[in-house]
């Protein structure tokens, strides 16, 4: 029998297992991870999120992040606030900017005096294959937006690179757009050989949107940090966004702040809500 201390968390309603890999051993499949984040017979939770030693000397920690279904990703931004949490609250660091290294590249995480973190998600990036994307001609390799073809329809979606992989469509009232039937179609669309999470954006104002988010290898969520950051890093790149937005999403508010050629800041809140112990 092997037992496992985790502690659950979320940032804004995205909530996660935080599993602490310095002081316990881990071993786990992906269909241990399938387990425990049903929501009916398991912990229930979106990503489990891993703590590290990093190998990177200018790095304090490595940060590893797996979704429901089991698969490893690259990125979750909510997840780095509640990752930044952890460690400060469980001593494992006295900082207040902490380093860690990712699957893609180094972020920045900043503790706030109000509690609130703000997290450098380093720089978005927008080829087809840096995405990845498999463009169906070279228009298409160069475009801004991609005319998608998912069914009958086609829809224009923008392409952003926050780490991990994101389309994010523009549409007139978040509450009333067809989330779950699109969002399950776009994630494993063909022309995404790593699929994708989707961003469904509507623009209130220059400063302000609302944002739901199909993630890739879970479902909806409540909220997803990175596709926050897509979202307003594309209403940027359209004209239609000013460099800093309040993004509403169904569990809260982010900030979110970028100018061209920049790192993306994300600002919101992290919330512990119990440790256990799991035994499989
Ligand atoms: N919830 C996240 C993103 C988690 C990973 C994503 N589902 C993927 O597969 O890339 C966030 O807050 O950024």
């Amino acid at each position: 029998m092997t037992t496992l201390n985790f502690t659950k968390m979320h940032g804004l309603g995205n909530d996660f297992i935080v599993i602490n890999a310095l002081n316990q051993p881990v071993t786990w499949t992906a269909d241990n991870i399938k387990t425990w984040s049903d929501r009916h017979t398991g912990i229930g939770f979106d990503q489990l999120l891993l703590i590290e030693a990093s190998d990177n000397e200018r790095c304090d920690f490595k940060y590893r992040i797996f979704n429901a279904d089991g698969g490893e990703v690259e990125q979750c931004g909510n997840g780095a606030r509640c990752f930044a949490k952890y460690v400060t609250e469980h001593g494992l660091t006295d900082k207040t900017s902490v380093m860690v290294e990712t699957m893609r590249g180094i972020i920045v995480l900043n503790i706030l005096d109000d509690g609130r973190i703000t997290v450098d998600m380093g720089k978005p990036h927008f080829a087809p294959e840096e995405i990845p994307f498999v463009p169906k001609n070279k228009a298409d390799q160069e475009a801004k937006v991609h005319m998608l073809v998912v069914g009958m329809e086609t829809i224009p979606v923008s392409l952003v690179n926050m780490g991990n992989p994101h389309a994010v469509m523009l549409v007139e009232d978040v509450k009333t757009a067809p989330v779950k039937i699109l969002g399950e179609a776009i994630e494993k669309h063909p022309q995404f050989p790593q699929r994708v999470n989707v961003g469904f954006g509507q623009v209130l104002s220059p400063s302000e949107i609302n944002l739901r988010v199909f993630e890739r290898g879970v479902g909806e969520t409540q909220a997803c940090g990175a596709g926050a950051c897509a979202a307003v890093v594309a209403g940027i790149r359209h004209g239609l966004l000013t460099d800093t937005v309040l993004v509403h999403l169904p569990g809260g508010d982010l900030t979110i702040h970028w100018k061209e050629g920049e790192s993306v800041l994300m600002t919101g809140p992290a919330a512990e809500v119990y440790s256990g112990t799991l035994t499989y």
